[in-house]
């Protein structure tokens, strides 16, 4: 099946290597038998590091359950002191940055961050033109309005009417008129490219600040018509749209057929937790993906509205700018790509011996090579306007795996002939060492960071494996409020502030996890921004869209500066254990089974599309049916929940099988119209989803860090060769197109 010849001694599965041979490397200065050589070679050199780095982990890991174990949750300052001996806790020694040619959109900008599987290409063509959406779409479409009648079929002019009136409401929040308002507006005009006339019945006026004026599209004739008025706040761009002829633009009082905003400023192409890849087709099937945006041929075809659509990546938008100039501004979002952690090992690939390799090698060697195209000008488009390359890196502890990211970039740009710091980092600030050790995380990095970004999800599943000796933790839900996490938030902001980021790099937030709830995002999500973040994580286009808002309400930069002054929020804080009080004594029965069923039905939701289906990243509606974006690190998070309290004995083995086996059949039901879904309840015991489910829970104080990858990888590796025999295991693009399209307006 694989043969080691012309792979640099590596035995390759052959949908990986001819992926190489006929995709990545052709019009690349590179050959398929340099390019494995270079693979064996990275792999070589690192391989031994980060086999160390992983037992020190462990290592750490068992003193410190060996303290929590004689102390409880124990008194902070003797935990901070017992974390300083044994070299967990390093001093404190502000960084600065150094980074140079970081594109605007990361260093100036702030804005939405989308993230996208790397395995859905027609998702991943969407991320990349999301860089501008219909405000229009996302008021009409999503609960962010009241609806309080049934929406005609079509176009519903009641719905449009509340459409334009709250769209009416934000042009005057964030674009005021000198005079009135702009529901009052009979026409936009540009009778010269500087200059913004707005009729209404008032008479003429203009923007109350012009300088928001950004340049217009002109239409048929004059400029009485144009086709586009553009406007600018806080480095985002607002599009109004004008068409008459069109539906809405007809029930418009001046034409605007749409609100166009700029949304995804920047988007993360995913290779890690929202991915099922477990064998080199997967891994093909995510690596062409990010080939295809960056050479800018990718393309997705699928039936939507009963028709065949065909999607690939939006050119440039062009305009006459204010001062009289062609403006172009890009259409598509700038991209970033998630490599793997330290942690991960690929079968598809294995050393003559047998083992098999780094995975964050091929992952860095692929995203650099891939990137290569563009850089070399064979793009259609460009990513970059600075040559640089921007790589995600989760999962890391502590400043020593931050070193080794950065070698393993530094030594690939070597390989492939790459100038220094082409490869920019952006660091998943997620496990409890890094947050607690942020400043020298950054000062590795310094002249290649790019983000530091609270990925609160893999923080919180750290958080409770880190502690598990110390009590049982608080409820999942009341993570949110813990001392930890807060101090966790504030402190990133304030290390990156001191160190230098502000209009140099992002300072991110965390992902907004119910993807169909926008009117509780557009309520809450604007808390990122004012709390420093120039950056945040959304689900889908649309919540770019609709986080858009909070940009433009939020001057970032000028927030950034007031914090700058505030005192550094205490690294002690981040120490304290979330653990319940009085052992967990005060919670009744009903609590218990309550949060037990909870965290059973999100794993079994989340795992039956896993390992049953191969989808990484799912909404998963919970007991009170609200949908939730579930992903490895949610995963994480609910696992360690239920090994935390079996451990303490707030639950005991019989319940949480009995939970399971109960949480199974309701999740069968809401699964039941999946085409290729296999029920658990036709038989547990021979469930791949169920044991894995059981799987991640029985082995989750054992498991390194709480990760999920092993158990997920292996049932679902399992399933795959089960499948061989019958059925081809169904991927998630031919899951997709059998579903019925979403709702869009
Ligand atoms: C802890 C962490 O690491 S968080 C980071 C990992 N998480 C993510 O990456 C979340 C990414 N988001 C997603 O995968 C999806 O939005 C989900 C799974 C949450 C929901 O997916 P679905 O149920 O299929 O979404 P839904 O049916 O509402 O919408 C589908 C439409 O939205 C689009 N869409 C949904 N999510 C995205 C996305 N992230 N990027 C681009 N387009 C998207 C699809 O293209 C599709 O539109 P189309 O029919 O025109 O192609
Ligand atoms: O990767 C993001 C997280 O929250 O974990
Ligand atoms: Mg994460």
């Amino acid at each position: 099946m694989t043969d080691a010849t012309g792979t640099g001694g590596l035995q390759v599965d052959p949908a990986l290597r001819d992926f190489v041979a006929d995709e990545l490397v052709p019009g690349l200065d590179l050959t398929p038998e340099q390019f494995w050589a270079i693979v064996a070679e990275l792999d070589e050199r690192f391989a031994g590091r980060v086999e160390q780095l992983l037992r020190r982990r462990d290592e750490l890991q068992e003193q410190i359950d060996a303290w929590h174990r004689e102390h409880g949750a124990g008194d902070v300052e003797a935990l901070e002191a017992f974390l300083t001996e044994i070299g967990y806790l390093l001093p404190v020694d502000e960084p600065t940055i150094r980074v140079e040619r970081v594109d605007r959109e990361i260093a100036e900008v702030p804005g939405p961050q989308l993230v996208v599987p790397a395995t859905v290409p027609r998702y991943a063509l969407n991320a990349a033109n999301a860089r501008w959406g219909s405000l229009y779409d996302a008021l009409y479409g999503t609960d962010a309005l009241p609806l309080d009648h049934e929406l005609e079929p079509g176009y519903d002019e009641r719905r449009g009417a509340q459409v334009i009136a709250e769209a009416d409401r934000l042009l005057d929040r964030f674009f005021p008129l000198a005079d009135g308002s702009h529901a009052d507006v009979v026409a936009y005009r540009v009778p010269s490219p500087g200059e913004l006339a707005v009729e209404t019945a008032a008479g003429t006026t203009t923007l109350a600040d012009p300088a928001q004026f950004a340049g217009h599209r002109p239409g048929d004739g004059d400029g009485d018509h144009p086709a586009a008025v553009l406007l600018r706040r806080h480095g985002l761009h607002l599009e109004l749209a004008i068409d008459p002829s069109t539906r809405v633009g007809t029930q418009h009082h001046a034409g605007v057929s749409d609100v166009v905003l700029e949304s995804a400023v920047t988007t993360i192409v995913d290779l890690e937790d929202s991915v099922a890849t477990v064998d080199g087709p997967d891994k093909v099937g995510a690596y062409r993906t990010w080939l295809g945006l960056r050479t800018g041929q990718l393309t997705a075809s699928f039936g939507k509205d009963g028709r065949t659509v065909t999607r690939s990546v939006h050119g440039d938008r062009t305009y006459v700018g204010s001062d009289g100039a062609e403006l172009t501004l890009p259409g598509r979002s700038l991209l970033l790509v998630r490599n793997v952690g330290h942690h991960m090992r690929l079968d598809a690939v294995r050393t003559a011996a047998g083992r098999p390799i780094l995975e964050e090698v091929l992952d860095a060697v692929v995203s650099a090579a891939a990137a290569l195209h563009e850089l070399r000008g064979n793009g259609r488009y460009s990513n970059t306007r600075t040559g640089s390359v921007y790589i995600v890196k989760p999962k890391m502890h502590g400043p020593d795996e931050v070193s080794l990211s950065v070698e393993l970039l530094a030594a690939v740009e070597e390989a492939l002939g790459l100038e220094p710091t082409t490869l920019k980092i952006g660091i998943m600030d997620e496990e409890k060492r890094t947050s607690t050790n942020l400043e020298a995380c950054i000062a590795r990095a310094a002249d290649r960071v790019i983000f530091v970004n609270t990925g609160f999800l893999d923080r919180t599943g750290d958080e409770i494996h880190t502690d598990f000796e110390a009590g049982p933790v608080v409820r999942k839900d009341d993570q949110r409020t813990q001392t930890w996490l807060t101090t966790y938030e504030d402190r990133n902001v304030d290390v990156a502030l001191r160190a230098g980021f502000a209009g140099r790099a992002q300072i991110g937030k965390g992902m907004w996890a119910k993807p169909a709830a926008m009117r509780e995002m557009l309520d809450t999500k604007g808390a990122h921004p004012r709390a420093g973040a120039n950056t945040a994580w959304v689900p889908s286009p649309t919540a770019a869209t609709l986080h858009a808002l909070h940009y433009l309400e939020t001057d970032v930069l000028a927030v950034q500066q007031d914090l700058r002054k505030r005192p550094l929020a205490d690294r002690r804080n981040l120490l304290v254990p979330p653990v319940l009080p009085n052992g967990g004594a005060d919670l009744s029965d009903e609590d218990k089974r309550h949060e037990l069923e909870t965290n059973a039905q999100s794993i079994l939701g989340y795992v039956v599309r896993w390992v049953g289906l191969g989808i990484g990243c799912s909404t998963v509606p919970n007991l009170e049916g609200v949908g939730l974006m579930e992903d490895r690190a949610t995963l994480r998070i609910s696992s360690q929940q239920i090994a935390n309290w079996l451990h303490h004995g707030l639950v005991d083995e019989a319940q949480v099988r009995e939970t399971f086996a109960r949480m199974a059949a309701v999740v069968d039901e809401q699964n039941a119209g999946e085409p290729g879904y296999q029920p658990m309840c036709a038989d547990l015991d021979r469930s791949p989803s169920f044991q894995a489910a059981l799987d991640l829970v029985f082995s989750g104080r054992q498991e390194p860090n709480g990760y999920t990858e092993r158990a997920l990888t292996q049932w679902r590796q399992r399933a795959k060769a089960t499948h061989d025999g019958g059925e081809e295991p169904r991927t998630r693009e031919a899951v997709l197109a059998d579903q019925a399209p979403s709702p869009t307006p």
